[in-house]
């Protein structure tokens, strides 16, 4: 049976100008299914989310919402007829209108009962049953954005976009709103696309994430996946620090398992790299010997609280970072015998 996708998005290219901002891009969101795009600043995250919502057109390609064709070329279904809802960083409340007014802003369609419970469902689904009767400017950030969430969902939009709605709040509360938006979208079963350059963001809040770099799709898989088999240097480069290694022959003369996956994929004219995160080191205390055993001298320390990065001198590796337990004790100036984890290195040719 062919499986029913809630949006599709086939070949599709937009430009500001005569500029390029995307090209060919492709993908599919199931019905209740939170993807997130992730990608550098400039990338076109937001204009992907534009072009989906009908505030930008494309040049190529189609985009179908619920099987409907809302663009294609020569076709343009407007924003307001797109089932679209939208929540966004600076879209704020509207400062005259109570909460429960506020919510009940789209419902037009919906008669004065349905209305009333509608706003109350939302009210309740964002736990904040009390706050009905009071003015946004007396909500703190993460309220505003609670609400701003239940008007969006209130009239049933086929899908949810969201362009970085947690950026303005300090760092606590950003986590803790991820989390609690995510279930309030499970809870009502809300397909959405949300935009973050906030990887951690992603990881915590999708069943699937878009890798998008330079106008281009680098991976789209479940956050584990993307984690833990990164398909591009641009993909695995996202979640935080990553020690990329050029390949050259001794290092792949010194060390077997790197002989073999140089043999699985050769390539004579580019340039080789081996990428590894920093818990991929193993501090290895009773020198046992494996495949990838070497020493490396602590160079520098950085305190996370619960675990250490260190800075670490390699002759085989050069600089690479790797992440240790408080218990490890791991101190400058000591040489330390490492093993790096094979299931753990990805291996790139540029
Ligand atoms: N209205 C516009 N006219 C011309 N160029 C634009 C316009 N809006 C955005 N751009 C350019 O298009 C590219 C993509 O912008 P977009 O806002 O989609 O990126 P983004 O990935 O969302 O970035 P950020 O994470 O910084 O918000 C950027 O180079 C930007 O300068």
């Amino acid at each position: 049976m062919k499986q029913k996708y809630l949006l599709e998005i086939k070949n599709i290219s937009h430009k500001y100008d005569k500029i390029n901002t995307f090209s060919d891009i492709s993908f599919c969101i199931s019905q209740g299914e939170i993807v997130s795009i992730l990608g550098p600043s400039g990338c076109g995250k937001s204009t992907l989310l534009r072009v989906i919502s009908g505030i930008e057109t494309i040049c190529k390609g189609q985009i179908l919402i619920d099987e409907k064709e809302m663009s294609s070329d020569g076709k343009h279904v407007p924003p307001e007829k797109r089932e679209v809802g939208l929540v966004f960083q600076d879209l704020a409340l509207f400062p005259h209108l109570n909460i429960a007014q506020n919510i009940a802003f789209g419902l037009l369609k919906f008669d004065k009962t349905a209305r009333k419970e509608r706003v109350a469902e939302m009210l309740s689904l964002v736990q904040m049953e009390n706050f009905q009767d009071k003015y946004p400017h007396l909500l703190s950030g993460g309220q505003q954005q609670r609400i701003a969430l239940a008007r969006a969902i209130a009239p049933l939009p086929k899908i949810l976009l969201l362009d970085e709605p947690f950026s303005g709040l300090d760092m606590a509360l950003r986590r803790n709103l991820c989390l609690e938006v995510k279930n309030i979208l499970k809870k009502s079963q809300m397909t959405s696309l949300f935009v973050t350059h906030d990887a951690t963001e992603a990881l915590m809040f999708s069943d699937k994430i878009i890798i998008l770099s330079e106008g281009k799709i680098e991976q789209f898989d479940t956050p584990e996946n993307i984690y833990t088999n990164p398909q591009t240097p641009a993909a695995a480069s996202f979640f935080g620090t990553i020690n990329k290694v050029k390949l050259s022959n001794p290092i792949i003369q010194k060390f077997k398992y790197l002989q073999e996956i140089v043999e699985k994929n050769p390539s004579y004219s580019n340039e080789q790299f081996i990428y590894f995160r920093p818990d991929a080191l193993i501090f290895n205390k009773k020198n046992i010997r494996t495949d990838i055993y070497f020493s490396a001298q602590v160079i520098s320390l950085q305190y996370y609280g619960a675990y250490i990065l260190a800075n670490l001198h390699s002759e085989d590796f050069g600089m690479i970072t790797g992440k240790f337990r408080l218990e490890e004790k791991i101190s400058i100036g000591v040489r330390l015998s490492l093993t790096l984890n094979k299931q753990m290195i990805f291996h790139f040719i540029k």
